[in-house]
């Protein structure tokens, strides 16, 4: 079976930089992938991919090393099941609220006895039937990471990253700011209390924590304070900010003549 990179660097605890894709779209992780970083996420909560899309970007990302993270719409068993079965390694689940979320997760991830995944021989997963030491080694090589972005979550931190088969924690900094009475302001100082605190409950705990911010500064602040794994931007951020910077660009060198 496939070595799942991302997890033997979070087990080592070296520092992952991350890009985080929205656009659902084949060629723009190409282009991601052919770049330098250490990993990159398909977001299918947030953005109009379903499984065969997903399974077409995994396909686009293996092309190269960089190993993709996948993040499931919602913490369901089936949904779980069909990302691993495509050959999603790690993914990140969203709205983990509690130690028994976290479990229910866990057991989507695992086969009997230790879960509840259902069995299939020939899956993209295990090259069709062709790795045969996929059932003993899946669950080393797979990831689970779970989502801490309420204020429930917040609270129960201890109790989430302790539990058996989570292997890192993932803080959704957007969700967390609203969830905590301010919606669109991710900068807000008691936001930034309780992200970094949540590192450092995380840590306590034992347990890896990663985030996603597109802000350089707080991106660089985060990396610095110690976060294992960061998204420091996303593709539809790039495109955005790229798009724009180019009209600036073209109205400040109009007015210069040059
Ligand atoms: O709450 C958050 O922040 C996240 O979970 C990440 C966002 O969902 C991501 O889609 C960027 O907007």
């Amino acid at each position: 079976m496939k070595t799942n990179s991302f997890k033997a660097r979070l087990k080592a605890r070296q520092q992952q930089i991350g890009i985080w894709s929205m656009l659902a779209s084949c060629n723009v992780l190409e282009v991601l992938t052919q770049s330098s970083y250490d990993w990159v996420l398909i977001d299918s909560e947030h953005a109009p991919n379903d499984v065969p899309m997903v399974l077409e970007q995994l396909r686009t990302v293996a092309q190269g090393d960089m190993p993709a993270l996948v993040r499931p719409v919602v913490n369901d068993t089936i949904i779980i099941k069909r990302m691993l079965d495509i050959g999603a390694q790690t993914l990140i689940i969203p709205m983990v609220d509690t130690a028994d979320d976290a479990r229910r997760a866990v057991a989507a991830m695992r086969y009997p006895p230790l879960g509840i995944r259902g069995v299939s021989a020939g899956t993209r997963a295990n090259r069709y039937g062709r790795d045969a030491d996929y059932f003993a080694q899946v669950d080393n090589e797979t990831c689970l990471v779970v989502q801490i972005e309420s204020a429930a979550g917040l609270g129960n931190i201890e109790e989430i990253a302790a539990v058996d088969g989570v292997d890192a924690l993932f803080v959704g900094p957007s969700d967390l700011a609203a969830a905590l009475g301010h919606l669109g302001d991710n900068k807000h100082p008691d936001v930034q209390k309780q992200i970094h605190a949540a590192r450092e409950r995380c840590h306590a705990a034992g347990k890896p924590i990663g985030i996603l911010m597109p802000d350089a500064e707080l991106a660089a602040e985060y990396t610095r304070s110690g976060f294992d794994f960061v998204a420091i931007t996303t593709d539809i951020t790039l495109l955005r900010s790229g798009a724009e910077a180019a009209l600036r660009n073209l109205a400040e060198s109009t007015r210069q003549g040059v």
